[in-house]
């Protein structure tokens, strides 16, 4: 058994907080607390590459391909999570990063 709690305060920096806690779902025993930003932005980075292959990748041509620009807005944790999670998995032609 698993339960996350997130914070999110947008004002602060970083704007989400939280923790994961594991349970035995056999006798209840916690098995361990740990930090939920960190399994967050991996997963939340994952899940969108996962929709991008599917909904757009697979459809596109060799020439789309090559010619493909990835452009993050927002460089925070997800900013980050995404820009590593995207450049590992797929080739890009340019990578644009846009702070404020
Ligand atoms: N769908 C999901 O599962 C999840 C969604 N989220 C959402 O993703 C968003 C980002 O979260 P997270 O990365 O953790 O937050 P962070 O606080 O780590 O990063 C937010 C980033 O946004 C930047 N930013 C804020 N306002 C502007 C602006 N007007 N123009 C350009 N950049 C701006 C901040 O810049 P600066 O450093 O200058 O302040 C900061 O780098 C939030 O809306 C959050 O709710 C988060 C986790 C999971
Ligand atoms: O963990 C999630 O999923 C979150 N979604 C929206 C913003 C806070 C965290």
């Amino acid at each position: 058994m698993c339960v996350k709690t997130i914070t999110s305060f947008p004002e602060s920096s970083p704007a989400i907080d939280g923790a994961v806690s594991l349970f035995n779902s056999n006798n209840g025993r916690l098995l361990l607390i740990a930090d939920a930003k960190e399994i967050t932005a991996r997963r939340t980075a994952t899940a969108s590459f996962l929709a991008t292959q599917l909904l757009a990748f697979k459809k596109w041509k060799n020439e789309q391909k090559e010619n493909a620009i990835l452009t993050i807005l927002g460089c925070g944790v997800q900013g980050r999570a995404h820009l590593d999670v995207f450049t590992q998995l797929f080739k890009w032609n340019k990578v644009k990063k846009k702070k404020r």
